[in-house]
């Protein structure tokens, strides 16, 4: 199976509207070379962009989903076009109108959406996502020809459980788009490992370049086999990252070395003695 994972340079000069077309355009340019390509979160504004959240936000099948469903179809792939900024509408349809969510869209090669997924882990603590944006509930899977992905966002890579979740529902290719900054570069590096290796699934996680809202952008889109091994790494700049790898992997590494059998689940809290 052959990936691209398109890092995208984020920068306050480039409007909206350019930004768009551009990356359309470098979707195109996957055609042939690959079978699913895979966007960062938030390329519309950039991750830490706050205050652009609202102004940017759009609905679900808003502009960017137009532009990237006609992209995914006019290359023939599988595409994963990162988040948006998603906005409810307040058209009077149900409860959640005009919440904020940060959303992952993937579309078949057809241009059909086949997925959207909620971040469910929005990073800031009492301030920007986590305070602007509405917090996912649902696991995503998607099933392509030759493997299951998992879907997840950026600060979701902290949070191993979520991953053991998509691991359960049948996840053989964790799939993340991220806005990672540059300054915890470190820990992007050894937990995109850390995932591939505990649950013995590949890793493919697509981050931003440039700098927006005065947050350097780590890069380094990364790649990791079942057994922990970097097979791709990006630099620091705009870049597709292409990647070649062989999805049967993953149930041969889980038979060899069946570990996730060994789980010990529901595990009690000892009662505190004081
Ligand atoms: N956009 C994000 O979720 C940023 C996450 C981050 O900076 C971190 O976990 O560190």
């Amino acid at each position: 199976m052959r990936a691209s994972l398109i890092q995208i340079a984020v920068e306050e000069g480039e409007s909206v509207e350019s930004r768009r077309a551009r990356v359309a355009a470098l979707v195109r340019e996957q055609a042939g070379a690959a079978d699913l390509v895979v966007l960062p979160e938030l390329w519309t504004t950039g991750a830490f962009a706050y205050e652009r959240f609202g102004s940017e936000a759009e609905p679900l099948e808003g502009p960017t989903h137009e532009v990237m469903a006609k992209a995914a179809s006019d290359a023939g792939v599988w595409l994963h076009a990162g988040s948006i900024p998603e906005r409810v509408p307040s058209d009077g349809s149900g409860p959640g109108e005009g919440t904020l969510y940060n959303t992952s869209l993937v579309f078949s090669p057809d241009g059909e959406r086949v997925a959207a997924y909620r971040k469910i882990h929005r990073f800031g603590f009492d301030q920007g996502e986590a305070v602007l944006m509405g917090a996912g509930e649902e696991l995503v899977t998607v099933r392509l020809p030759e493997t299951t992905v998992g879907v997840a966002t950026c600060y979701d890579l902290r949070f191993p459980e979520l991953f053991r979740g998509l691991v359960d529902a049948g996840a053989e290719t964790l799939v993340l788009s991220a806005g990672w900054p540059e300054r915890r570069r470190e820990h992007w590096t050894l937990l995109a490992r850390a995932r591939a290796v505990e649950n013995q699934a590949f890793v493919l996680a697509c981050g931003t370049a440039g700098t927006h809202a005065g947050v350097p952008q780590a890069g380094h889109s990364i790649v990791v086999d079942p057994w922990g091994e970097v097979l791709a790494e990006a630099g620091a700049g705009e870049e597709a990252l292409r990647v070649e790898f062989d999805p049967s992997r993953v149930a041969t590494t889980r038979e060899q070395f069946p570990a996730l059998k060994d789980r010990v689940l529901g595990l009690r809290t000892p009662e505190r003695r004081s």
